[in-house]
């Protein structure tokens, strides 16, 4: 845990002690060798998570959100090698767990009992054939769980997402509706109590107005479970309605990172003002957003220098010889750009801020 402000790997969690910690990525990196050669997905992320914040990661699809997500649960997918260090901090003080060294079966514990996880597409998560009821006693059983205890626990999950209890326990997950499979799958995440609920485009597959309203119900779900959430997804106006901080991620690595606020108002990175710029007004819906310019980046290739060059409107020579370190823009917002003191000039955002959250 880093005591002081830590210039070399730019964190700032200086003011923070270890209980507001949950977790604390280091050097992180995922790589697949590929028959083009190593393909690297997730390149030198530092990162803190701080515990009861909700934390958005953003940046366009392939930029590595999903692999930085499964990293936080030792589940990148065969053959990835994930290297760097994991730390998660339990509540109460409990001793520090190195993620990347946890056994299958403490991994197993782990999953589910400190940090749950949804993906996008609640349909593929539910056996077809199984009613739901089966989905939560087995979790239950395969923990170790009191199954009675659980089960009440679940019906008043349940309600607290809106649903019916008993129709949606009974019912077979294909007569549900999206958004009632998508409530009931966020309602089996957090069935063990997890302290960290990791959510992977858990609304791409819902209608806007099911978006909002499960970004509603997870405001309130955070507040009354006490959790930790990490969202990912590219809608960065969904995420402005969630979110306490915003990391960015662009190729790779995360190159900005901040609270909302600060983000949405003094962006520092040019790629956080090009996304920005590519949603003029945060209320509408991502179909209606430009995308960003330019080729996506390619993992088996490391562009020299920063990686962003070959997109950014402010790039020189500078940019394209040598790699811009992560520097403090003010307590708690870090960027990685050479040119963060001259982006407002040379990329102004709106200044009246309307349509912003
Ligand atoms: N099983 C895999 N083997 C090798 N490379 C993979 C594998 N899965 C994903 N990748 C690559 O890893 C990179 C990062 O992918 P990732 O899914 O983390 O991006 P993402 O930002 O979550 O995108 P999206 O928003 O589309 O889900 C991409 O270049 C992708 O092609």
């Amino acid at each position: 845990m880093n005591s002081t402000l830590d210039t070399e790997t730019g964190t700032d969690d200086a003011a923070r002690d270890e209980s507001e910690v949950v977790f604390e990525v280091r050097d992180l990196e995922v790589t697949f060798g590929t028959n083009r050669g190593e393909s690297k997905v997730v390149r030198d992320v530092d990162l803190d998570i701080h515990r009861n914040e909700t934390l958005g990661i953003v940046g366009e699809s392939g930029s590595g959100k999903s692999m930085l997500s499964s990293t936080l649960l030792n589940a990148v997918v065969d053959p990835g090698e994930t290297s760097g260090e994991v730390t998660y901090y339990p509540p109460d003080g409990g001793d520090p767990i190195s993620v990347l060294d946890l056994s299958e079966s403490e991994l197993k514990e782990f999953r589910w009992e400190e940090v749950a996880m949804v993906f996008q597409g609640a349909m593929s998560s539910f056996n077809p054939v199984k009613r739901v009821r089966g989905h939560f006693s087995e979790t239950l059983e395969d923990h170790n769980r009191d199954v009675d205890a659980g089960m009440d626990r679940a019906r008043g999950i349940l309600e607290d997402l809106y649903l019916d209890p008993d129709r949606v326990l009974n019912a077979y997950p294909y007569e549900l509706s999206g958004g009632m499979k998508q409530r009931a799958l966020i309602a089996l995440g957090l069935v063990l109590e997890p302290e960290v609920l990791v959510m992977d485009e858990p609304t791409a597959a819902l209608d806007l107005l099911m978006q909002r309203s499960i970004i509603s119900l997870l405001r309130d779900l955070k507040e009354e479970y006490d959790l930790t959430i990490i969202f990912i997804t590219h809608d960065l106006p969904l995420l402005t309605k969630l979110a306490d901080r915003l990391a960015v991620m662009y190729a790779f690595d995360i190159v900005e990172v901040g609270d909302t606020e600060e983000i949405l108002y003094h962006a520092a990175h040019p790629y956080t003002r090009m996304l920005l710029q590519a949603t003029p007004d945060l209320n509408v819906p991502v179909e209606e957003m430009r995308s960003v310019e330019g080729n996506k980046p390619d993992p088996v290739i490391r562009i020299p220098g920063c990686s962003y060059h070959p997109r950014c409107p402010m790039a020189d020579e500078s940019c394209t010889q040598a790699e811009p370190p992560m520097v403090m823009r003010s307590p708690g917002h870090r960027t990685a750009c050479f040119y963060h003191d001259d982006v407002d000039e040379a990329m102004p955002l709106r200044s009246d801020g309307e349509g912003r959250r």
